[in-house]
C-alpha cells in the first residue's frame, strides 16, 4: 500500500498540496446496516482515483455523502477543507448512477440547462466532445440508447471546470469498443489540477487511466494503492489481481 497517498494534508499551508477530498472516520448506517464504517482517506489534487469494490461495499453511499446528498451518521467529508454544502456543490461535478433528464428534453436543451445552472460549464467543450462521440444533439434524451444517454450525461459533467468530479458508474451501459474512446476523450479534456473519483466495476476498462484506486469492502477501505504498485508487486494488472484475490 502506498502510504504517501493516505496522509491527510488538508491543513497544509501550501494550497497546491491541500487535499481536494478528505474523509475522516466517515460513517453511514441505514438502520442496522453499516454501509460505511469509519472510512478515512485523503486525495490530493490532480489524481484520477478509481473507487472499486463488490456490490454493496459502499461506493454509491460514499459518493452521495461527498456530494452532500446524504448526511453521515458520524465523521465527515471535507472538500477543499469544507463540509458538503452550497459552496462545495459549486466546486464538485457529480454524475449520479441513474439518468436525471426527462425523456422529452433535447440534448441541446441539456447544454443550455448546464450553461444556465453552472458558472464553470464550458459549453464549447461539451459540444466538441458530443460531436466527437457522434451524439445527435437534436434528439430527445428519450430517443437515445442507454449508452448514448450515459455519454451525454458524462460529457455534461466533465465539461464543468470543477475541482472534484464524482462519477458513479459512468460507462456501465456503453459498448466496450466505445469505452476506451470515451475515457480517452474525457481524460484528454479534463483540467489536470482537478481530481476525479470514479466508481466502477469495469476495472480492466478503466485501470489504464487511474493514478490510484480505493478498494472498499463491507464499508471499509481495504486498500488504497495504485495500479502501478499492484503491477510492480504482483506482476498482475489490477483486473487480474482482483479476480484472483476476490474469486467467489
Ligand atoms: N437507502 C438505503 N436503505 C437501506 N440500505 C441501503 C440503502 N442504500 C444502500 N444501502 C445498503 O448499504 C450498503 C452499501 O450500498 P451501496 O449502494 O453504497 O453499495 P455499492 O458499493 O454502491 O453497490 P453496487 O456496486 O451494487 O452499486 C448495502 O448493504 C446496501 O444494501
Amino acid at each position: 500500500m502506498d502510504q504517501a497517498y493516505l496522509t491527510p494534508n488538508a491543513a497544509s499551508p501550501d494550497p497546491a498540496l491541500a487535499a481536494v477530498l478528505d474523509c475522516r472516520v466517515l460513517t453511514k448506517r441505514y438502520g442496522s446496516t453499516i454501509a460505511l464504517n469509519a472510512v478515512t482517506f485523503s486525495i490530493p489534487r490532480g489524481r484520477v482515483v478509481g473507487l472499486l469494490g463488490p456490490n454493496g461495499s459502499g461506493k454509491t453511499t460514499l459518493i452521495k455523502l461527498i456530494a452532500g446528498l446524504l448526511q453521515p451518521t458520524a465523521g465527515a467529508a471535507y472538500i477543499l477543507g469544507e463540509e458538503p454544502g452550497p459552496s462545495t456543490k459549486a466546486r464538485v461535478s457529480y454524475l449520479p448512477e441513474r439518468p436525471y433528464f426527462s425523456p422529452s428534453t433535447k440534448v441541446s436543451d441539456t447544454l443550455a440547462f448546464f450553461a444556465d445552472f453552472y458558472a464553470d460549464f464550458d459549453r464549447r467543450l461539451a459540444e466538441d466532445m458530443l460531436m466527437r462521440l457522434s451524439v445527435p444533439t437534436a434528439s430527445t434524451m428519450g430517443a437515445l440508447s442507454k449508452g448514448t444517454k450515459e455519454k451525454v450525461q458524462l460529457v455534461l459533467v466533465m465539461a464543468r471546470r470543477a475541482a472534484l468530479y464524482l462519477l458513479d458508474e459512468p460507462i456501465g451501459g456503453v459498448d466496450p469498443a466505445a469505452r476506451d474512446f470515451i475515457l480517452g476523450t474525457i481524460i484528454a479534456n479534463y483540467h489536470r489540477d482537478s481530481t476525479i473519483l470514479i466508481s466502477t466495476h469495469l476495472v480492466s476498462d478503466v485501470e489504464r487511466v487511474l493514478d490510484d484506486f480505493i478498494l472498499l469492502q463491507y464499508g471499509n477501505v481495504a486498500m488504497y494503492s495504485s495500479p502501478r504498485l499492484v503491477h510492480e508487486q504482483t506482476g498482475r494488472s489490477l483486473d487480474q489481481y482482483f479476480r484472483e484475490a476476490f474469486r467467489c
